[in-house]
């Protein structure tokens, strides 16, 4: 296995500023790839046959720990609709024009079909590492976001009848105006999908469909190490009523919504949640498509890339600086507190998590998510399985391993690029200062011995650590894992990436950019260890 070092990826990202990445492998035959790996090697020894050869290397407890129940508990919303502040937004009166001579395109709430017609092509969506066009999976037109701009709001519109229907906050709003219809939404972004993240939107596409035009099931591909969400937005086509059919299904952990856009409404999800558009049946169904990188307008801390710089980024949001100029309403802040410190270090029983702690400093740093309860039970049994072990006279697991319940790039598995559940309880885990996390991609095999014997099936998830393609964050030594290790069953997302037909993005995708699956590897932190 090979690392590839920075300045190879830097090298990479910064000649591909803002476009898709670029097609097919551009690492060479060295690169890895994580699908045509061997499943277990000398250095990924099997986990289970080490076990029954004797080595004490990974025990696989049952597959359903307590602890592992308690985790698939543990889970937030993969998905927004934007639409109960439709009115404060007014997305709906933004202009769109041509790149090539500035020609006027209409409005998300009107579009000139005519004027948009030369500037269409095909829809193309990414198969493996190759882009391909098959309308047996993707039926559809597009405009991309090089041939478009965006033109800023021109001010507030006239009051008109209905806006006395408004309520107050509405109607001040909507007087006043919204300098920026895309600031307020990329606040609201960051506010519910990315609290405490720095988030960027930038024109990504425009696609039409017809009757007919439909997307099969995909996750979206990511355009950089950043990129974790998707935006659409319904359009309005002038002159036409509204589409039939064409509804938005997205799908994750058994759960599904559907959503049929409207002009001027917004949905947004995680990159890596399954979605399709089933066929219009009726008119022509439009949606401007962003992407939601996490990154400020001074772009990233660990990357040259500038968002900000890219053409048609419409708005930059900075991370809040602290709890008090925070938004964010994903859950309750919660600190941890120590109750009893008698042995010297405090005893996992010790650790409370209040709730409502009247002595929040507001002038912390805001963390990226805060905690639910169930998270912080999830620690409180985690911190208690790891110092105690299960039950006497079972030694202590040494480490305990779980999925990370979104997947990402290889090189977006680090705390900064964390999704939803996934950063709540990284949150969680670190803030009790008793455990030490690692990130790490990792192999998931869900049903091992399925297909080899039905009868003997043993549904234990195996998780084998893999190297990432770079350092995990700043760390050139993956870490070894104490033994012994628990791991904890969690489906999640993971469960896609093992199967091919899935992985089809918007674009090709070489391996360097794939989706993998990631665990968290929780031990005791060394100040807490024996
Ligand atoms: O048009 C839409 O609403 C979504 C299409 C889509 O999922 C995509 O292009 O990736
Ligand atoms: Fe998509």
């Amino acid at each position: 296995m090979q690392y590839v070092d920075d300045h190879a990826l830097q090298s990479l990202e910064s000649s591909d500023a803002g476009a898709h990445p670029p097609l097919g492998d551009p690492l060479g035959a060295d690169t890895l790839d994580w699908r045509t790996l061997p499943r277990f090697t000398d250095e990924c020894p099997d986990p289970v046959e080490s076990y029954y050869k004797g080595g004490p290397r990974w025990p696989i407890p049952p597959s359903m720990h307590p602890l592992g129940k308690l985790l698939s508990q543990v889970s937030l919303p993969k998905w927004w609709n934007f639409n109960d502040r439709r009115l404060s937004y007014n997305l709906g009166e933004v202009r769109l024009t041509s790149t090539s001579d500035d020609a006027p395109l209409g409005t998300i709430a009107a579009l000139d079909l005519e004027a948009l017609h030369s500037l269409l092509e095909p829809s193309h969506f990414g198969r493996g590492a190759e882009t391909v066009y098959d309308e047996a999976v993707r039926k559809g037109l597009e405009v991309t976001a090089a041939k478009m701009h965006i033109k800023s709001w021109a001010g507030p519109p006239e009051l008109s009848d209905t806006d006395w229907d408004l309520d107050a906050h509405q109607y001040s709003r909507r007087q006043t105006g919204q300098p920026d219809p895309f600031a307020a939404l990329a606040r609201d972004i960051q506010e519910r999908m990315f609290p405490g993240r720095p988030v960027t939107l930038k024109l990504y596409k425009l696609a039409l469909y017809k009757p007919g035009g439909h997307f099969q099931f995909h996750l979206d591909s990511t355009h950089a190490d950043s990129h974790h969400g998707s935006l659409l937005v319904g359009c309005g086509i002038s002159g036409y009523s509204s589409y039939e059919g064409g509804h938005l299904i997205l799908r994750s952990e058994g759960e599904e919504a559907v959503f049929q856009l409207q002009a001027g409404e917004a949905l947004a999800f995680y990159t890596d949640v399954l979605h399709a558009v089933s066929p219009v049946t009726y008119g022509t169904r439009a949606t401007l498509q962003f992407d939601i990188y996490l990154e400020g307008s001074t772009g990233r801390d660990d990357e040259s890339n500038d968002a900000a710089a890219r053409i048609n980024t419409v708005a930059s949001v900075e991370a809040p600086a602290t709890l008090a100029s925070s938004r964010s309403n994903m859950g309750r802040i919660i600190e941890p507190v120590i109750e009893n410190t008698k042995h010297g270090r405090p005893h996992p029983n010790d650790i409370r998590f209040n709730i409502s702690n009247p002595n929040i400093d507001s002038s912390r740093p805001v963390p990226s998510v805060a905690c639910t309860e169930l998270m912080a039970e999830f620690v409180q049994r985690l911190t208690t399985v790891l110092q105690y072990g299960d039950s006497i006279p079972l030694a202590p697991p040494r480490t305990v391993v779980f999925l990370l319940s979104h997947v990402y790039r290889r090189m977006s598995i680090r705390p900064s690029y964390l999704k939803g559940a996934d950063a709540a309880l990284y949150n969680a885990l670190m803030s009790s200062g008793e455990l030490a996390v690692f990130l790490n991609p990792v192999m998931y095999n869900r049903y091992r011995y399925y297909y080899i014997d039905e009868e003997n099936r043993d549904d234990s998830p195996t998780i084998v650590p893999c190297k990432p393609f770079a350092p995990p964050f700043t760390n050139d030594n993956p870490p070894t894992f104490a033994e012994p290790v628990l791991i904890l069953d969690r489906g999640g997302e993971a469960d896609l990436v093992v199967n091919d037909e899935i992985s089809i993005g918007n674009d090709g995708c070489g391996e360097f950019w794939r989706y993998s699956a990631g665990a968290m590897f929780v031990t005791l932190a060394q100040n807490s260890s024996e």
